[in-house]
């Protein structure tokens, strides 16, 4: 087994201190320990152990730390951690006798986790027994993110893609400590997530999909499930209902929810643009605010997306008003709003809290600087950059274009604290990958398309500006790529990449 290096990491880490000549040896014997009287932190132990008893066979019992020194074994304490780590990072000790996680709150252990893993044989990935030796190389790693939200993006509404994918996909992001899942629960082609006022948007607008496929979506029980099996993983879950346009599902199952009461077929293409609800009837309004009321009972995350985007179908006057009395509906929730930018219209009240993402292919946008001079935050999602639904290049069987070929250099080479004109670093919150579903279908499909670019932009959101640099990149992600050979991510090897 090739031995990690504390320079292999992806996202870089703030700072890594090898400690020449020191390597820790994993023991048959091992045990996990956890900060007494934490039950986060012993979940995470119970998290790790499961993925090192698969591939080590070793036993592995989790327990309580003992006071004093940390026992030979892995240790993940709330205490002691380097104040700079703050809530998300993690310090990481590797001694001859012992590998030791601190950090100020259970997710940066989780955090700690990730990098741990990485330095640790690829076959620690293994699902089966392999032989070992289980090194770590030893050093200190003091670490934690540039932005506080680094996420992903899956469109369940042009292609439905049941739980186990969800969570497959949940499990691939939280390795490069992506802390964010948005899921695009509706749209033109699809309504994936039952509400019960409106039992019909699942069972008639849920029926089918691009292509004219059977569908699908969640029962709440399911989404639920989802939300519980990425908080463990410290991943939040933002749900979209994008509104006002990208509703032909929604207004298929409700004929009342059109402006002339008729309903329109379901829609199995892919253009945009063409569906809007109708603003100017009441209805809309007692429709918008029972499906969030319902979608904000079941979702513990800060967010909920409204989408807004490609409303070519409503009017700018309509749209304002529209979005001026949802964006209330929301906060009555208790959430904050999180929308496309084109809820920064200018003639769109801002709400507090609210976060706008941006999805343009310039480098200034008005909206944004708009919503930005009245409060807002920004996740930086730039189409010709985040938008791994795009083409690598000519060749790329799934995906699309418009946006252009994205390479995974392209992924790479840009700067989400200063790549708007006008919006300052402190307004950015952070960077988001979306994957739009016209084309992709399966979780392989899923899989080529976010290996290896979904890294690129996890470094972006997580690695100090100072650490950013093509050359040593690439060289750190050709590293990653044994792992997923055998964790069996079929990826894009991308001849930008020296994999290793
Ligand atoms: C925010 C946004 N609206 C459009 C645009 O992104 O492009 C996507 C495809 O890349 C498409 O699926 C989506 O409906």
């Amino acid at each position: 087994a090739a031995a990690a290096s504390l320079s292999d990491l992806v996202p870089a880490p703030v700072s890594a201190q090898p400690a020449a000549g020191t390597t820790y040896t994993l023991p048959s014997g091992a045990g996990v320990f956890t900060e007494p009287g934490s039950a986060p932190a012993a979940g995470v132990g119970a998290y790790l152990a499961g993925i090192l008893r698969r591939s080590t066979g070793y036993a592995l019992p989790v327990s309580a730390a003992p006071a004093g020194t940390p026992a030979s074994g892995i240790s993940l304490l709330l205490t002691g951690a380097d104040p700079t780590v703050g809530a998300q990072g993690y310090q990481l000790d590797v001694t001859a006798g012992a590998v030791v996680i601190r950090a100020q709150t259970p997710g940066g252990l989780f955090n700690g986790v990730q990098t741990l893993r990485q330095l640790l044989p690829a076959e620690i990935e293994s699902a089966t027994v392999r032989p070992g030796p289980w090194t770590v190389p030893g050093g200190r790693v003091v670490d934690y993110p540039r932005f506080a939200y680094r996420g992903a993006m899956l469109d369940v509404a042009r292609h439905f893609h049941p739980p186990a994918t969800v969570k497959q996909y949940i499990d691939r992001i939280a390795l490069y400590k992506v802390n964010y899942l948005h899921l695009h629960l509706s749209d033109d082609q699809g309504w994936r997530i039952v509400v019960d006022a409106y039992p019909r948007l699942a069972t008639y607008g849920g029926s089918t999909q691009v292509g004219g496929g059977a569908g699908g979506y969640y029962t709440k029980a399911q989404y639920q499930d989802i939300v519980a099996y990425a908080a463990q993983r410290y991943v939040t879950i933002v749900p979209e209902i994008d509104m006002p346009g990208h509703t032909n599902a929604a207004l298929a199952s409700y004929a009342d929810l059109n402006c002339d009461g008729v309903a329109p077929s379901l829609y199995t293409g892919t253009a945009v643009g063409f569906s809007s609800l109708c603003t100017s009837k009441e209805a809309t309004y007692t429709f918008v605010a029972g499906v969030l009321s319902e979608l904000a009972a079941m979702t513990p995350g800060p967010y909920l997306h409204v989408g807004g985007d490609e409303a070519s179908a409503t009017s700018a006057s309509q749209y304002a008003t529209f979005m001026n009395r949802v964006q209330p509906l929301v906060t009555a929730t208790g959430k904050s709003v999180m929308g496309w930018h084109q809820i920064g219209a200018s003639a769109v009240q801002h709400s507090a809290g609210r976060v706008v993402q941006y999805w343009g292919l310039t480098t200034s946008d008005s909206l944004v600087t708009s919503a930005v001079s009245r409060g807002a935050k920004v996740v930086m999602s730039p189409a010709n950059k985040a938008y791994i639904d795009m083409k690598y290049n000519a060749q790329t069987p799934i995906g699309l274009s418009w946006a252009g070929y994205i390479e995974v250099q392209t992924a790479y080479e840009w700067n989400p604290g200063t790549y708007l004109s006008g919006v300052p670093a402190s307004a950015v919150l952070g960077v988001e990958a979306p994957m739009w579903t016209e084309t992709i279908v399966t979780e392989d499909d899923i899989e080529y398309m976010a290996f290896p670019r979904l890294p690129a932009i996890a470094e972006l959101g997580w690695s100090p500006w100072t650490t950013h640099s093509w050359d040593a990149f690439r060289a750190r992600l050709g590293a990653q790529g044994p792992r997923w050979t055998i964790m069996g991510i079929g990826f894009y090897r991308s001849p930008q990449v020296p994999w290793s």
